[in-house]
C-alpha cells in the first residue's frame, strides 16, 4: 500500500510524506547507494541508460544514457584522461573524450575507455546524451551497467525507448521511426535503400505536403461556411474540387506503383512453375545452394509449395517452389497443384520453367495446355532448361524461336551441367531490380515510397474522403471530409491519436535503441 502511494510521489513537485523519509523506507528492502536514501519510482527516473551494441566479445561495446542528469552522471563515473578532475567538469558536447570510467561511489576504475556528450536537443533523443564506448567484454560491461543502475536518477531504458523520446520530442515522426527499425532489421540492399529513404523523412516530407494541400482546401471551404455566398469569390468551391483532384491524382500514383516500396521491404514473391518434371526444384536448390528440396526423376514429385528467402540482386527474394502443372486423377497430386495454382496467382513474379525436349521439336515451341491461364506477358519470365539434352545447332534455333514468346525475360540452360546459369542468375537479378526501381533508389531516388500496409490503409482512406468532398455539395458536410481527410495522413505520420499503433511500432525495437 505504501510503495503503490510512493510510486505516485514526484519528488519535483510534493513535499516529502512523512512515512517515507529515510529509515522508514528501508524498512521496505529498497536500499540503494546514491546521495539519497529515497529510491526514487522508474516514473520519477528520468535519465535512462541501455546498451546500445550487441553483448558479446568485441573491440567496443556503447553504453547510451539519455535525460536530464546525464552532466551529474558523467561527473560521478567518467574521469578525463588528462584533465584536472575539478567536482564539476563540463565537457564540450559532441567532443571524444578518452577517459577511465570509474564506480559512482568508490571511484574504482572499471574500464579505460571513450566519453562523448550530446547538448540537448543537438542529440538522438533531443535530450542530454552522453555515450560510454568501453571494451565489449561480458564482465565489463556487466560492471558499467551495474555502476549505473546504482545512481538514483537513472533506470533502465525499455525497449525503443530512446528513439520513443525522439518521437515525443518531435525529431522522428512515425515513418521516420519505421524507417529506423527497418533499417536495423534490413538484411539485402534493397531493404537497406528503403529503410534509409523512409528514415531521411522523404515519405515524411510527402505527407506533410499532402496534409498542407488538404488544409489549405478546407480553408476555402470554411471560408464558404464563416461568410456568406455573396462575400467570398465565386468559384472557390470549383477550385477547392480542382485542387482536392490534383491531391487525389498524387494519392492515386503513389498507391499504383505495384506495392513497389513493400516489395522493396519485405520481399519479391516468385513462384517457380512448369509441368512436372522439367526442373523447378533442381532450379530452387541451385538458388538455395543445398538439397532443399527432393529431387527425381519421377514426375509429380513435388506434391507441397516449398519456400525459401533469398537475395537475389540485392532484392528480398521468397522463392516457391511448386508442384507440376498437369492433368492428374491422383488425390494427393490434385490438392499440391491447386496450392500451386494458388502460389502462382498471388506471386509478384512467377518463373515458367520448362523441359526442352518436351516443348521444342527443333522448330516451334508448344507450351503444355495446363500452363497457359497461369502465364501472364508482365508477370513470367521462361527458363527452358535440360539444354543438355539437345544438340547445339538445335539451341540456336530455339534461341531465334525464343523472342516470339514475347515474354519479359527468356533463358536456355542445363541445370545437370550448369551451361547458362550464372549468365541467368545475373540478368534475372538484373530484371527485378529493374522492375523495382532498385537501381533508381540506389542512385539516391528522392521518390518518397511507402513502405508498410498501414500507410497504404490510411492514404486509400485519404483518397475516399477526398473523393467524398469532390461528390458534396453541401459545404458543411464537404469540410468534414475533408478533416477525415487530413486526419487519416496525421496518423500516418502519427502527428494525430495513434496511442493504439505507437506500442506496435515500437515493441519491435531492442533495448538500447
Ligand atoms: N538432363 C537433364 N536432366 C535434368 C536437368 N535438370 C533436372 N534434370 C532432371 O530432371 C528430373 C526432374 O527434376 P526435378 O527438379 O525434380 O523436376 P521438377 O520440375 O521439380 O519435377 P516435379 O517435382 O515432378 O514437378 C530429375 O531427374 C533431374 O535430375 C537438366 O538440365 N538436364
Ligand atoms: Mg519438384
Amino acid at each position: 500500500m505504501r510503495l503503490r502511494c510512493f510510486e505516485k510521489f514526484e519528488i519535483e513537485d510534493c513535499a516529502l510524506p512523512r512515512d517515507l523519509t529515510g529509515d522508514n523506507f528501508k524498512t521496505l528492502g529498497h536500499e540503494r547507494s546514491g546521495t539519497s536514501p529515497l529510491v526514487p519510482s522508474d516514473a520519477q527516473r528520468k535519465t535512462i541508460y541501455a546498451l546500445s551494441t550487441p553483448p558479446g566479445k568485441a573491440g567496443v561495446a556503447v553504453i547510451r544514457i539519455s535525460g536530464p542528469d546525464v552532466l551529474d552522471v558523467w561527473n560521478r563515473m567518467v574521469k578525463v584522461t588528462h584533465a584536472k578532475q575539478s567536482r564539476n567538469f563540463n565537457p564540450n558536447p559532441w567532443r571524444m573524450y578518452r577517459c577511465n570510467v570509474l564506480h559512482p561511489d568508490n571511484k574504482q576504475v572499471l574500464d579505460d575507455g571513450l566519453a562523448v556528450y550530446f547538448k540537448a536537443p543537438r542529440s538522438f533523443t533531443s535530450e542530454d546524451v552522453m555515450e560510454l564506448h568501453i571494451h565489449s567484454g561480458q564482465a565489463v560491461i556487466a560492471a558499467v551497467l551495474n555502476a549505473l543502475s546504482l545512481l538514483s536518477q537513472c533506470r533502465l531504458a525499455e525497449p525503443g525507448e530512446f528513439t520513443r523520446r525522439a518521437f515525443a520530442a518531435g525529431s522522428l515522426d512515425l515513418t521516420q521511426v519505421e524507417g529506423l527499425k527497418d533499417l536495423i532489421n534490413s538484411e539485402t540492399e534493397s531493404q537497406r535503400v528503403v529503410a534509409l529513404s523512409a528514415m531521411s523523412g522523404n515519405l515524411r516530407n510527402w505527407l506533410e505536403q499532402l496534409r498542407k494541400d488538404i488544409i489549405s482546401c478546407l480553408s476555402l471551404v470554411e471560408a464558404l461556411i464563416d461568410f456568406s455566398e455573396e462575400d467570398v469569390e465565386e468559384g472557390v468551391h470549383d477550385e477547392a474540387r480542382t485542387r482536392a483532384r490534383r491531391i487525389v491524382a498524387s494519392i492515386e500514383t503513389q498507391l499504383s506503383n505495384f506495392h513497389r516500396g513493400e516489395i522493396l521491404r519485405s520481399g519479391v514473391k516468385l513462384a517457380i512453375f512448369g509441368p512436372p518434371n522439367a526442373g523447378k526444384s533442381s532450379l530452387f536448390n541451385v538458388l538455395a545452394q543445398r538439397e532443399a528440396a527432393i529431387v527425381t526423376s519421377i514426375p509429380g514429385t513435388t506434391r507441397d509449395v516449398l519456400e525459401l528467402s533469398l537475395d537475389i540482386g540485392g532484392l528480398p527474394v521468397i522463392v516457391a517452389d511448386t508442384a507440376g502443372l498437369r492433368h492428374t486423377e491422383d488425390v494427393v497430386e490434385k490438392i499440391g497443384i491447386e496450392r500451386a495454382t494458388e502460389k502462382i496467382t498471388n506471386a509478384d513474379v512467377a518463373l515458367c520453367i520448362l523441359p526442352i525436349p518436351d516443348v521444342y521439336d527443333g522448330r516451334d515451341i508448344s507450351m503444355p495446355p495446363e500452363l497457359s491461364s497461369m502465364i501472364s506477358r508482365n508477370d513470367t519470365y521462361f527458363l527452358f532448361n535440360k539444354s543438355d539434352l539437345l544438340q547445339s545447332s538445335s539451341i540456336e534455333n530455339l534461341e531465334i524461336s525464343v523472342p516470339s514468346l514475347n515474354a519479359s525475360g527468356v533463358w536456355i540452360v542445363s541445370l545437370t551441367t550448369g551451361a547458362g546459369i550464372s549468365k541467368f542468375l545475373k540478368e534475372f537479378g538484373h530484371a527485378l531490380q529493374q522492375r523495382y526501381g532498385l537501381l533508381k533508389e540506389q542512385q539516391g531516388g528522392s521518390e518518397p515510397l511507402i513502405t508498410h500496409a498501414r500507410h497504404r490503409v490510411h492514404l486509400e482512406n485519404a483518397r475516399r474522403f477526398l473523393e467524398a468532398f469532390i461528390d458534396e455539395d453541401d459545404v458543411v458536410l464537404a469540410a468534414e471530409e475533408l478533416r477525415y481527410a487530413a486526419q487519416d495522413i496525421g496518423k500516418i505520420t502519427g502527428r494525430i491519436d495513434v496511442e493504439d499503433v505507437l506500442d506496435v511500432i515500437f515493441r519491435d525495437f531492442c533495448i538500447g535503441k
